[in-house]
């Protein structure tokens, strides 16, 4: 019997290879795809809306964000601060600072804001809405603290080869509303 954790594991690298492997030119384009699925979001009106700034292979959400920011929409970006992550309001003028784990984020000037709405990083999705993060908990704990006393709206983004047939979830995993791929926004919750 192999352990949940070594099962999500497995999937895991297997769909970060497929990430790796990705045609240089189609990843671009995957990208710029976000952006002209922006208004399939549910986003509430005035929403403040926590992207990521990508790293190595990740899928580029910086064209989906200037639309959603366009829409009137207040952005932020995560920072590692153990044991899970911060937001901070992000501008188009922000300087940014290492955020932890090779990311970049508005630095300690910014104002933390809480988010309403998460668009996630993920290795890999299913699509009953389960989710593998990079293993290390940070959305799964920032998720927990941050509904405490309200519900955040939790959006995947990724590129579509990183589907898996089923992802194994624990106790802990908190299912995504809906997931954002280039082609298109499918909705899991009635969100
Ligand atoms: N662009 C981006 N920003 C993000 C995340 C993310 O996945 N992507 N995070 C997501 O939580 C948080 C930062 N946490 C991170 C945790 C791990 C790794 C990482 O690179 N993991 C390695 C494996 C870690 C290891 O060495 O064991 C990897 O995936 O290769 C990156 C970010 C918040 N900001
Ligand atoms: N709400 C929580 N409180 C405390 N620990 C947690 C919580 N959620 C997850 N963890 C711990 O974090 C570790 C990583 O969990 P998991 O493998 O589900 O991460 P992931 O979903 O891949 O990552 P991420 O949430 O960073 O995207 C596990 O050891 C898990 O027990």
């Amino acid at each position: 019997m192999t352990s949940l954790a070594e099962q999500k594991n497995t999937l895991r690298q297997e769909a970060l290879r497929r990430r790796r492997a990705m045609d240089p030119v189609a990843r671009v384009e995957a990208g710029l795809a976000l952006a002209h699925h922006a208004q399939e979001l549910p986003l509430p009106a005035g929403a403040i809306v926590a992207g990521f700034w990508p790293i190595r292979d990740e899928i580029d959400p910086r064209p989906l964000l200037e639309s959603v920011r366009s829409a009137g929409h207040q952005l932020c970006l995560p920072v590692v601060v153990e044991p899970h992550l911060i937001f901070r309001a992000f501008y188009r003028d922000s300087v940014f600072e290492p955020a932890g784990f090779g990311t970049y984020a508005p630095g300690a000037d910014g104002e933390e804001v809480r988010p309403d709405v998460l668009l996630m990083p993920l290795a890999a999705f299913d699509g009953f809405g389960n989710r593998i993060g990079y293993g290390k908990g940070h959305y799964d704990k920032a998720l927990a603290a941050l509904e405490v006393d309200r519900k955040v709206h939790c959006i995947g983004v990724a590129f579509g080869l990183q589907e898996v047939a089923s992802v194994p979830a624990e106790p802990h995993d908190r299912p995504l509303d809906g997931i954002l791929t280039e082609a298109g926004y499918r909705r899991f919750s009635n969100l």
